[in-house]
């Protein structure tokens, strides 16, 4: 009972700035406003000549500022907060190259702003629009299938899962192919399809002889992740993330890199707040509804009512009102009097619903009908400049693994021991290390070769063998130790944390295959050379 009362406050305290002024919060609360107030004014006075007095006073200064700026932050209700987050739309459309349409994966359609769309469409320059479909992890992989199948009629899309770590550095990504990733690792915290997406923009980096910079901006509904997609991308936490909608406030530029920036906008609201479609979207600020049960009595229709009951630990209820009694009284929700309060209850039920707790997810409609905002030609034209069909082949070729039945597609078709062993005595990838690592000489059976850039750091390498080379240089039988992902370290990580130990092992695997691919040419050209192998080498001798 008193879990889920906990996980209700969640929302807020993960929200933009909160935590850190999250203990300042719960203070003045407690004393009166005035005393509180009182206690900052006099703190910078009082401890005039310690600076260390002085600093914390001024610590406190910001909080409260940050405090005030808080309270105001998701007035999404307010009109002129309303205006303000369009126009700062406009900034980003009128600035960006390509713009990037964050969808909530269980309602695509209801996240979709049409006139958005057309807004870009129209805007000079002949910008290019992309969906995004976030949040996949939570919703069934088929329902997934579907709506990318049904959007792909219309504008390119990319299904992604933005990562939900709350660390500021070394966001985890996924390579992953997210048709092929399982619902385990897509449960994980780590990002998935943001190669995909980098490839698609890439794509169109590279449009023509020279590759271009692109100006990128990211726009959608409140709280359909824009910040979190920017922030998996650039694999920190460059843009404040929250569960209320209206964390961001303002245009933000990030750099991706050389050739890319994002642009982070504010969500626009597109219906008017009373819609219960606009609350359930998490539009609006749960805490300031003022009819809290209408929506509740939608997500009740729409939901399933088994999975709401065991969730709950509800039962028996034939009315919304009914329900949130129940729900009132196993969260201890009361009001003055001691009067089960069904309002605090819907908020709760709300609260849990944007955060995805409670699981729905929408279908595409049966048949396709393009929107008068779009035609044939525009279609066409978005879908080769971002070479869509290039990605589309790739996720036919992922829905096929999936077909068959392959239990663990995090791992392709290779077993994980074997791939460990693999790993551990494949030749190529020794070269490859070697090469990369710049290691003096290498040794591979009877055959050695050598590279002209010796390195003394060979972390991870051990020397075995020192033979005397035709060139005086030391041969070194070149044998891999502690630095790739072992099978046995990731079973005895926590349960919870193999999921993504397997991502990065396979990714990492990915990058030594990738790498041994392309080095494994360019050491048979150095080896024959320096052996002496060539057909040359064989006239001369025949001479
Ligand atoms: N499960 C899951 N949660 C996500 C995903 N992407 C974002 N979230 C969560 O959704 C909430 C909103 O994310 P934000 O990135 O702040 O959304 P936003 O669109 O920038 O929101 P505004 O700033 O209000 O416009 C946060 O609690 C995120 O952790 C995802 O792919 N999966």
């Amino acid at each position: 009972m008193m879990k889920l009362r906990h996980k209700n406050k969640k929302p807020g305290k993960g929200s933009k700035g909160c935590k850190k002024v999250s203990w300042y919060h719960s203070q003045p609360a407690k004393q009166n406003g005035k005393k509180a107030a009182t206690k900052v004014a006099y703190s910078p006075q009082f401890f005039h000549s310690n600076d260390h007095a002085s600093r914390e006073a001024e610590l406190k200064k910001k909080r409260e500022e940050v405090l005030q700026e808080l309270n105001m932050f998701p007035q999404l209700d307010d009109e002129a907060t309303r205006k303000a987050y369009y126009k700062e739309f406009h900034k980003v459309v009128e600035y960006s190259d390509v713009i990037l349409e964050v969808l909530d994966s269980r309602d695509p359609l209801g996240c979709r702003c049409f006139q958005m769309e057309e807004t870009v469409l129209r805007a000079e320059g002949n910008k290019k629009l992309v969906l995004v479909l976030n949040k996949i992890d939570l919703v069934p992989k088929e329902v997934v299938e579907k709506w990318l199948e049904y959007l792909r009629n219309e504008l390119p899309t990319v299904a992604f899962k933005a990562s939900t770590q709350h660390q500021v550095k070394n966001l985890n990504r996924c390579s992953v192919p997210v048709d092929q990733a399982s619902e385990s690792l897509l449960k994980s915290k780590a990002c998935f399809g943001a190669e995909n997406l980098m490839r698609v923009l890439g794509n169109y980096c590279r449009l023509g002889e020279v590759r271009t910079h692109i100006r990128v901006g990211v726009v959608g509904l409140p709280n359909v992740g824009k910040s979190s997609l920017i922030n998996s991308l650039k694999r920190s936490r460059a843009c404040s993330v929250g569960a209320v909608p209206g964390v961001t406030k303002f245009m933000q530029e990030v750099y991706l890199d050389k050739f890319i920036r994002l642009l982070d906008a504010p969500g626009i609201v597109p219906g008017p707040n009373s819609e219960v479609g606009t609350i359930l979207r998490n539009c609006i600020h749960v805490q300031k509804l003022a009819d809290p049960v209408t929506p509740v009595e939608t997500i009740l229709q729409r939901c399933n009512l088994e999975e709401i009951s065991s969730y709950y630990g509800v039962s028996g209820f034939q009315t919304t009102e009914h329900f949130l009694t129940a729900v009132a009284h196993r969260l201890g929700k009361k009001k003055k009097g001691g009067i089960y309060s069904q309002e605090q209850a819907a908020k709760a039920v709300l609260a849990d619903w944007v955060s995805g707790k409670i699981s729905f997810y929408t279908l595409p409609p049966s048949t396709h009908t393009l929107p008068t905002h779009l035609s044939a030609e525009i279609v066409k034209e978005m879908t080769e400049v971002f070479d869509i069909e290039d990605t589309e082949q790739a996720n036919e070729d992922t829905m096929e693994c999936l077909a068959t039945g392959e239990s663990d597609e995090l791992l392709g078709d290779m077993d994980p021991l074997e791939m460990e062993i693999k790993w551990l005595h494949s030749p190529m990838v020794k070269i490859a290390d070697a090469m990369e690592n710049k290691t003096t000489v290498y040794k591979i059976g009877d055959l050695t070769g050598y590279c002209t850039n010796p390195n003394r750091h060979q972390m991870g390498w051990a020397k075995r063998n020192v033979d005397l080379h035709p060139r005086n240089n030391s041969m070194v039988d070149v044998c891999p130790v502690d630095r790739r992902p072992v099978l046995q370290r990731i079973m005895e990580t926590d349960p919870l944390q193999q999921g993504q130990a397997l991502a990065s092992a396979l990714k990492k695997k990915k990058k030594i295959q990738k790498r041994a691919d392309k080095l494994a040419s360019k050491l048979s050209d150095s080896m024959m050379s320096a052996l002496d192998l060539s057909g040359n080498a064989d006239d001369s001798a025949g001479d």
